[in-house]
């Protein structure tokens, strides 16, 4: 990005980009516009690959902008990548891990150098505002040079051990970690960039070759991503793309003995499935599960209420909601409760909704028919058994009439055992509660399966307390840029805990990149 000597663009500095980054999305957007409608095939040992059926990728902003064919992959194709990924692995574990650095980071500078091709294409493609657009492709490049970093800041794992004293002899002892051997990608459709590019390039950097496979609704923009490791001179068959639906294709590769370990990112409910039907193989493998989210904000009543209502609603309606951080849970202490939401209804009124890639709007469509059907059959559950604040409705006036708006919604007076509480929407839906004390509110915030990222409004000797009691991977304090949104690698290391991630490491993170590899210890004896 060229305004970049003096504007680092991250979730949490988006708020202010230089007149420069509108200029160049536009530009790029007019491109990405004008080539609408390719066809692109899966990437296999370096080579394109073609299935007999193709999907159409069409935008949840305009349903009849068709922005390209991609293939529908079979168990078959699954199975090609897997063994090309098999065949390659020897060679890229044996390369030496300052080149396989070299080569990601390269990819990383690829990716920095189309931020504005791929942040436009997207939008149009997940319905993201351009700001979380060339943030998440940015937030890409920047995972892969993290892990870059990690592997030179532990000089590639190798350590030297403790010396054993055996008299008469010499001793070696060395810890190395080594990969794995084939990795498999399985990405969800809302950050297509960050949430494809950050495991692949941990397991590449690690020394394991990768399938990957993005999300049916989003096989662009991970064609994009595969494209810069290709361009990078990544070898053939080090890095493998497929594309096909999860339940036929994703489910071969979950069941393939060839599988050496696998990263997913998505629901709770199928990320489960795959752990089940995983763990059926011969032996334990490692699996990165990073799952939902039902991420609560707590505000006392010494709260800068200003402040945590713009980071509330920030949370609750950044990507439609549909961010596993997205804040969906809202408890505030009684003696705030009425200011607090008053300013959360008031928020929400202002903000922008329509199409994403035009600079005023924060909120574009949710992602597909039935994130759409779901919104409405959610709302009129929520309109029986609670009271809608402000929204509640699809949009469909003017341009919108053809993509899957709906308004931001705010409930409360829902009742506290209504399953709704516990259960992840991924809409731009969130309820809210009034209650007596703050271990009240932390009682109701830990009772949920999940435990991803926290939120807290209050003074600054409440916050060791937060920290201390909350169950989450994630939690920020006093945060007007987002209540629990906008981790940022290197920054704030992302993961879950409980139901919504599986390994208790983040990436991002300095303890990450050494779960793609595996500890060999290296014991040399010799006569002295
Ligand atoms: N914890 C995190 O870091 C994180 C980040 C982003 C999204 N998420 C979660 O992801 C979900 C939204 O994404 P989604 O709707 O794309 O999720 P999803 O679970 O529907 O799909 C995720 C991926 O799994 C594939 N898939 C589906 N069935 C499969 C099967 N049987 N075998 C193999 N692959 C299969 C899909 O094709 C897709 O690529 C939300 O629950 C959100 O909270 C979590
Ligand atoms: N890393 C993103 C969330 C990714 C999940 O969907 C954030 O921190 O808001």
């Amino acid at each position: 990005m060229t305004a970049e000597t003096t504007f680092k663009l991250t979730y949490a500095t988006m708020y202010n980009p230089p007149e420069e980054l509108h200029q160049r999305f536009d530009e790029a957007l007019a491109e990405a516009k004008a080539t609408l409608g390719r066809e692109y095939g899966m990437i296999i040992n370096g080579e394109e690959y073609f299935a007999a059926e193709k999907v159409e990728d069409r935008s949840p902003i305009h349903t009849d902008w068709v922005l390209g064919f991609f293939q529908k992959g079979t168990e078959r194709d699954a199975q090609n990548a897997l063994a090309a990924a098999r065949k390659a692995f020897p060679g890229w574990a044996a390369t030496p891990w300052q080149e396989r650095v070299a080569l990601v980071r390269k990819a990383a500078d690829l990716i920095n150098q189309r931020v504005f091709e791929i942040g436009a294409k997207l939008a149009l493609e997940v319905g993201k505002n351009r700001m979380e657009s060339l943030g998440d492709v940015a937030e890409s490049a920047d995972l892969y040079r993290y892990a870059c970093t990690m592997m030179e800041a532990h000089d590639g794992y190798v350590k030297e051990m403790g010396i054993d004293p055996l008299a008469g002899y010499q001793v070696s002892n060395i810890s190395v970690l080594r990969p794995y051997g084939v990795w498999v990608v399985i990405s969800p459709f809302n950050f297509p960039a960050a949430l494809t590019g950050g495991p692949v390039a941990h397991a590449l950097v690690a020394g394991n070759t990768v399938v990957m496979k993005p999300a049916t609704d989003t096989p662009w923009v991970p064609r994009m991503i595969a494209e810069c490791l290709r361009d990078a001179g990544v070898p053939a068959g080090v890095f493998n793309y497929v594309t096909g639906p999860g339940r036929s294709l994703g489910q071969a590769l979950i069941d393939s003995p060839d599988v050496n370990g696998i990263t997913f990112t998505g629901s709770y409910d199928v990320g489960m499935g795959i752990y089940r039907d995983y763990a059926k193989g011969k032996y334990i493998r490692p699996i990165v599960l990073e799952l939902g989210g039902k991420n609560p904000a707590i505000v006392s009543r010494h709260a800068n209420l200003d402040d945590a209502a713009i980071g509330i609603v920030r949370s609750i309606f950044g990507l439609q909601g549909q961010k596993c951080s997205a804040c969906s849970r809202v408890f505030v202490e009684a003696p705030v409760y009425d200011a607090l939401v008053e300013r959360l209804v008031n928020l929400t009124g202002k903000l922008a909704v329509g199409d994403p890639t035009e600079r005023n709007v924060y909120m574009g469509p949710v992602i597909n028919k039935s994130a759409y059907a779901d919104y409405q059959a959610f709302c009129t559950d929520l309109g029986q058994h609670g009271r809608i604040l402000t929204g509640g409705k699809v949009l469909t006036e003017g341009a919108m009439a053809k993509g899957y708006f709906v308004a931001p919604t705010l409930v409360d007076e829902l009742p506290l055992d209504h399953r709704l509480w516990k259960q992840e929407m991924f809409l731009p839906i969130a309820t809210i509660a009034r209650v007596q004390s703050l271990d009240e509110a932390m009682r109701l915030a830990n009772d949920v399966d999940y435990g991803l990222t926290a939120g807290f409004y209050g003074a600054e000797d409440e916050l060791a307390w937060f920290e201390d009691k909350i169950e989450a991977g994630v939690t920020y304090m006093n945060r007007p840029q987002g209540a629990t949104t906008g981790a940022w690698p290197g920054f704030q290391p992302f993961g879950g805990w409980k139901g919504s991630g599986a390994i208790g490491k983040n990436m991002g993170g300095w303890h990450y990149l050494p779960v793609y590899m595996r500890e060999q210890i290296r014991t040399r004896v010799r006569k002295a």
